[in-house]
């Protein structure tokens, strides 16, 4: 019964996003980061199984390359603490995939207590937020040129509803670090730099979401050891999704044929949702995020208003 509450497709919610999906992906070619482990790989071998060339990007090099061996792609790592990594990530796939159609940005994770990146950025932010911002918009000239429309897909998160976006403090200095907050607000980012990109990108052939993916068996809470012990026992495990259930969302999203309704939009599950946090619709707040984190990740040129 409890599974149940977590797994929309048990208890049969509607699925608002067209059903209409490209099931054959025979040269197309998808990128997934965080594709060595958990929802990441579980989406990498759907991608794989319908004929796409998978880019699988993983931090862990046995992980990424067995990943990749399994499902015949090309592994390529990255770690997400260090900016001029991800560049090289950018300049490695760009010399590689003459197309790119999708981009699924759903590294991420967070962390126990306060920890820098090289950058000198709060990690959970750089992992989940610049660090993808970056890499989108370093192949969102490449995506542009996608014969048939490419798709950005961002892992997000339902806990978003309780983030708070303060322009100010994206570092989370001073005192009182709260590794959820942190988290939570790290996925608002998420869900509002998808809408700004939906509207950066409205006219070109990019479309944009993202999705929070249920509550997930995954390692997602290795850094922290109180989330380990709770989503370690067998009770949780056993109301959990599997990895594989939780990438259904992600590989609808990435090859549903029609985007009209959602281009931006935040799915929970496959189900088109109004936030709740107040911030994510406002649109003031996203061209701010938007210019901030393009400041922060040294970009100096980004796609226009
Ligand atoms: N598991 C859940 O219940 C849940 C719920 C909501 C959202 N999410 C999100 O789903 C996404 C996938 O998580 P998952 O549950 O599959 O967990 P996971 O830990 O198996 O996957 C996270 C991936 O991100 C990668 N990653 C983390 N830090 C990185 C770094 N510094 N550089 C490069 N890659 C890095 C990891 O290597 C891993 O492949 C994450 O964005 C997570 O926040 C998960």
């Amino acid at each position: 019964m409890y599974a149940s509450l977590l797994n929309p497709q048990i208890v049969g919610w509607s699925i608002v996003v067209s059903d209409r999906v490209k099931t054959d992906l025979q040269g197309r070619t998808v990128v997934v980061t965080g594709a060595s482990s958990g929802i990441g790989a579980a989406a990498a071998r759907r991608f794989a199984e319908r004929g796409a060339e998978v880019a699988v990007v993983g931090r862990s090099p046995e992980r990424t390359a067995a990943l990749a061996r399994e499902i015949g792609a090309q592994a390529h790592l990255v770690d997400y603490g260090r900016l001029t990594d991800v560049r090289r990530l950018a300049e490695e796939l760009l010399a590689r995939y003459p197309r790119i159609d999708v981009l699924a940005n759903n590294a991420g994770g967070f962390f126990n207590s306060r920890k820098e990146s090289e950058d000198g950025h709060e990690l959970t932010f750089q992992v989940n937020v610049l660090a993808p911002f970056l890499l989108t918009n370093l192949l969102l000239d490449r995506l542009a040129e996608a014969p048939d429309g490419a798709r950005v897909v961002n892992t997000a998160s339902m806990d978003h509803g309780k983030g708070h976006l303060d322009l100010d403090n994206l570092n989370s200095a001073g005192g009182g670090y709260n590794w959820r907050r942190v988290y939570s607000t790290a996925k608002l980012a998420t869900v509002v730099l998808t809408q700004e990109l939906a509207r950066r990108t409205r006219d070109t052939s990019v479309t944009a979401a993202c999705f929070h993916p249920g509550v997930v068996a995954s390692n997602v809470a290795r850094d922290s050891t109180m989330m380990r012990v709770l989503m370690g026992t067998r009770l949780a495990k056993a109301m959990m999704s599997t990895p594989e259930q939780g990438a259904e969302p992600l590989v609808h999203l990435a090859t549903t044929a029609d985007m009209s309704t959602g281009n931006g939009a935040y799915f929970n599950r496959l189900v088109h949702e109004k936030s709740a946090n107040a911030q994510a619709a406002d649109a003031q707040l996203a061209q701010q995020l938007w210019e901030r984190s393009a400041q922060l990740t040294g970009l100096t040129a980004t796609p226009g208003v």
